[in-house]
C-alpha cells in the first residue's frame, strides 16, 4: 500500500508491538494524545507525520486523516472497568469522530480495535472454566449478537456499530478485530482465560497487516493466536484476511516459561527483523496501563 497508514492510540501496547512488527512496511502517521518519545517512533516517521491529539478533536483528526489510504484505530480508554464517562468520550464518541473523519476522505481499509469484552456476556457460570481449556470445543466465531459484561465491552460493540454504519453507507471497508489479551514474550501467566485469548506481539502485527493488505467488506474477526486453548475461533480471520498465525500458548507452561526454545515468540518470529534495534536494545516498555488512565483493579 502506497499511501500513508494512519494509527491512532500509537503509543500503547497494541501500536507499539505493530510498529516493532511493521515500522518499515508503511508509511505512518501517529496520532496520540500523548507526545510519543523518540524510542517509540519508527525510522522514517517525521514530525509532521506525528499528532498529539485527542480523538475527540474533530478538526485535527480531519486533519491527520487527509489523504491517508488506511486506518488502524487503537486509541481509547482500554480499562474493562472503566466508567461510562471515559467510555462515551474516549471510544465511542472518539471513533464516531475517527470513523466519519476516514469515510468523508475516503479512507479505503478501517481497522477497529474492538475487544473480547464485547462479547464477555457468553462466558457464563455454567461454561467456565471448562471453556478456558482445550479439550472444550465452544466457540464464537464473529457472527454472533455483541453481549458485553461491562460498559467497556459496550462501548466496544458500539464501535463495531459504527463500523457497520460507515461500511453500509460510506462503503469503507470495515474490519473489527476483537483482541483478547496482549502480552509480550509469553502467555499471562497463570491466568486460563489470558492464556486461551492469548494475542502475541508478533501475531498482532501480523494480522494487522493483514487488515492493512486484504479486500473485505464489513468483517468482524477474534484477534488471538494459534492457542490450543481457545473459545474464539480464527476461521474467519484466516478466511477473510489470511490471517495465518504462529504462537501458541501450548508452547508455553502455565507459568509463562517456554516449553522449548524453538518455538517461542523471542526465538525465530516472522517479524523479528524490524525496524527497531532488537526488543533487548529497546528501552522497557512503561507499564501496560500508562499513559492516560488508572490501571484496572484486577490487571496483574
Ligand atoms: N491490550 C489488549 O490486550 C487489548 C486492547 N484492546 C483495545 O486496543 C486498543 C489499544 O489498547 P492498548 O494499546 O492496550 O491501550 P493503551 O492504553 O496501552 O494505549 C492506548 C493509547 O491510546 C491513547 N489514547 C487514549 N485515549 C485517547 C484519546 N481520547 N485521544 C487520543 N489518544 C488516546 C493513549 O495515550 C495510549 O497511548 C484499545 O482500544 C483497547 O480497548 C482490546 C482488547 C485487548
Ligand atoms: O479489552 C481488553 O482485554 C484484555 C484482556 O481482558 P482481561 O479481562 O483478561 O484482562 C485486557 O488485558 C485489556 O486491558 C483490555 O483492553
Amino acid at each position: 500500500m502506497d499511501e500513508p497508514v494512519l494509527l491512532t492510540g500509537a503509543g500503547g501496547r497494541v501500536g507499539q508491538a505493530i510498529l516493532r512488527g511493521l515500522g518499515d512496511e508503511y508509511d505512518w502517521r501517529l496520532l496520540d494524545r500523548e507526545p510519543l518519545p523518540a524510542a517509540k517512533v519508527p525510522d522514517g516517521v517525521t514530525d509532521a507525520d506525528r499528532y498529539v491529539a485527542d480523538i475527540t478533536d474533530e478538526r485535527a483528526v480531519r486533519e491527520a486523516v487527509g489523504d491517508v489510504g488506511a486506518v488502524i484505530h487503537l486509541a481509547g480508554d482500554p480499562r474493562k472497568t472503566a466508567p461510562w464517562d471515559s467510555v462515551l468520550r474516549n471510544n465511542i464518541d472518539g471513533t464516531q469522530v475517527v470513523m466519519r473523519a476516514a469515510a468523508d476522505a475516503g479512507v479505503k481499509r478501517f481497522a477497529f480495535a474492538s475487544s473480547n469484552h464485547a462479547v464477555g456476556g457468553y462466558e457464563t457460570e455454567d461454561r467456565t472454566p471448562d471453556l478456558y481449556r482445550p479439550e472444550d470445543d465452544y466457540r464464537l466465531d464473529g457472527s454472533e449478537l455483541p453481549r458485553p459484561g461491562n460498559l467497556y465491552g459496550v462501548s466496544k460493540a458500539a464501535g463495531e456499530s459504527l463500523g457497520r454504519f460507515y461500511h453500509d453507507e460510506f462503503g469503507m471497508s470495515v474490519v473489527c478485530v476483537r483482541i483478547g489479551n496482549l502480552t509480550r514474550d509469553h502467555p499471562p501467566r497463570e491466568y486460563e482465560r489470558g492464556q486461551a485469548m492469548w494475542l502475541s506481539h508478533r501475531d498482532c502485527a501480523h494480522l494487522f497487516d493483514r487488515c492493512l493488505q486484504a479486500e473485505y467488506g464489513y468483517e468482524i474477526v477474534y484477534g488471538i493466536s494459534n492457542n490450543d486453548r481457545r473459545y474464539y475461533s480464527i476461521e474467519r480471520a484466516r478466511e477473510a484476511l489470511g490471517y495465518d498465525p504462529a504462537d501458541n500458548s501450548a508452547d508455553y507452561t502455565f507459568e509463562g516459561k517456554p516449553k522449548s526454545d524453538s518455538d517461542t515468540e523471542t526465538n525465530g518470529g516472522r517479524y523479528d527483523g524490524d525496524s527497531f534495534a532488537s526488543d533487548a536494545d529497546r528501552p522497557a516498555p512503561e507499564s501496560p496501563a500508562e499513559p492516560n488512565f488508572p490501571a484496572d483493579p484486577d490487571d496483574a
